[in-house]
């Protein structure tokens, strides 16, 4: 029996991402949560003939804590998306608020639940996440993990096209570390599976422009819905496939390996990034293997080029006040 939880279901993510979740054979309950329209979204999911049981749930009488009470997973697509014109840090006010009451919901609720962290500011959510557990005494970083999928599912789309085959971008696996921010956002061409050929990778316009279309893929998407949002549909199926890999480690026993933003503290080999990075970040999107009990080893980056380190140190450079902001977020006290 595996309850999954969405925070923010009725949103654009929320609700294919939920749809997906519904047609997850791993999931026997889902439990939808938002400020507005759950019950009727749970009700249209509910009349799919998957197996999960679904609920939807409003604030009203402790609505938050009934939709996650006993979840073993938790996503959390709650929050305001960008328009043109805004940083993902333009975002930080309002979704840390949010995610700081949602993280206070699941200590109460859900104590031992897998979180998976979709709202932005990514770099920041996540420590805010982080701090509110730690203060309500409940802080597993092996089960807290930041969502960089979706740069991964664009990275190997767009690397396909580039090498000219784009019908072949399920076939490539393409790293990306850091976070999930602009120049933040670290591709590691150099490790793609298969191989990137060498006259892209030596074409240095080619290969700048590679790069900046992975780290700058959401502002494309921003723009195209002009004021209406940003990455949806996308995004739920990023959401939903990571979200797979984590029930397929804790619930049918296999040991899988992708990127995620999690806490260098969660498992062996986060100090050993450090190094390798060249920092005392406490958070970083690494090489995650994933287990029944969530993150059970952080592996090295590995070897990358000259071009990469250069990448890497810039990555290095702008996380670190987005981490600092989101541990020194104090909610504001609630309205009387
Ligand atoms: N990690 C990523 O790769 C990634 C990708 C795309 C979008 N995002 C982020 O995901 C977030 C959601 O994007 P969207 O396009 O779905 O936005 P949206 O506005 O369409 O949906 C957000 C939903 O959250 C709900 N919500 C607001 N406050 C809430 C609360 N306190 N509790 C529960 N639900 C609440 C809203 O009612 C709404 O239904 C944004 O912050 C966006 O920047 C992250
Ligand atoms: O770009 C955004 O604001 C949404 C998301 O982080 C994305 O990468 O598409």
């Amino acid at each position: 029996m595996v309850k999954a939880v969405v925070c923010g279901a009725a949103g654009g993510i929320g609700q294919p991402l939920s749809l997906l979740l519904k047609l997850n054979p791993l999931v026997t309950e889902l439990s939808l949560y938002d400020v507005v329209n759950a019950p009727g979204v749970a009700t249209d999911l509910s009349h799919i003939n998957t197996p999960a049981q679904v609920a939807g749930f409003l604030p009203a009488d402790n609505g938050a804590e009934k939709a996650l009470a006993g979840a073993d997973l938790v996503v959390i697509p709650a929050g305001v998306p960008r328009k043109p014109g805004m940083t993902r840090d333009d975002l930080f006010n309002v979704n840390a608020g949010i995610c700081a009451t949602l993280a206070q919901a699941i200590a109460n609720a859900a104590p031992n639940a897998f979180i998976l962290v979709i709202s932005n500011p990514v770099n920041s959510t996540v420590p805010v996440f982080a701090e509110t557990l730690k203060k309500a005494g409940c802080y597993n970083p092996k089960k807290l993990l930041g969502v960089t999928t979706l740069d991964i599912v664009r990275a190997s789309t767009f690397v396909a096209s580039v090498v000219g085959q784009p019908q072949d971008a399920p076939k490539y696996t393409i790293p990306v570390v850091g976070g999930h921010s602009g120049a933040t956002i670290l591709p590691l061409l150099t490790q793609s599976e298969p191989k990137i050929p060498a006259a892209i990778l030596n074409d240095q316009a080619k290969r700048d422009a590679l790069v900046n279309r992975i780290q700058f893929g959401g502002d494309e998407v921003v723009k195209a819905k002009d004021g209406l949002g940003s990455a949806t549909l996308s995004m739920a199926q990023a959401g939903a496939h990571f979200a797979n890999l984590v029930l397929q480690a804790a619930f049918a026993g296999k040991t899988l390996v992708t990127q995620s933003y999690i806490d260098l503290n969660a498992a062996a080999g986060g100090e050993d990034i450090k190094k390798e990075i060249g920092a005392d970040l406490a958070y970083f999107s690494v090489n995650v293997e994933l287990g029944r009990d969530g993150v059970q080893n952080i592996l090295p980056i590995g070897n990358i080029d000259d071009q990469e380190r250069t990448l890497l140190a810039a990555a290095v450079k702008e996380l670190g006040p987005s981490i600092e902001k989101g541990v020194q977020f104090t909610p504001a006290p609630p309205k009387l």
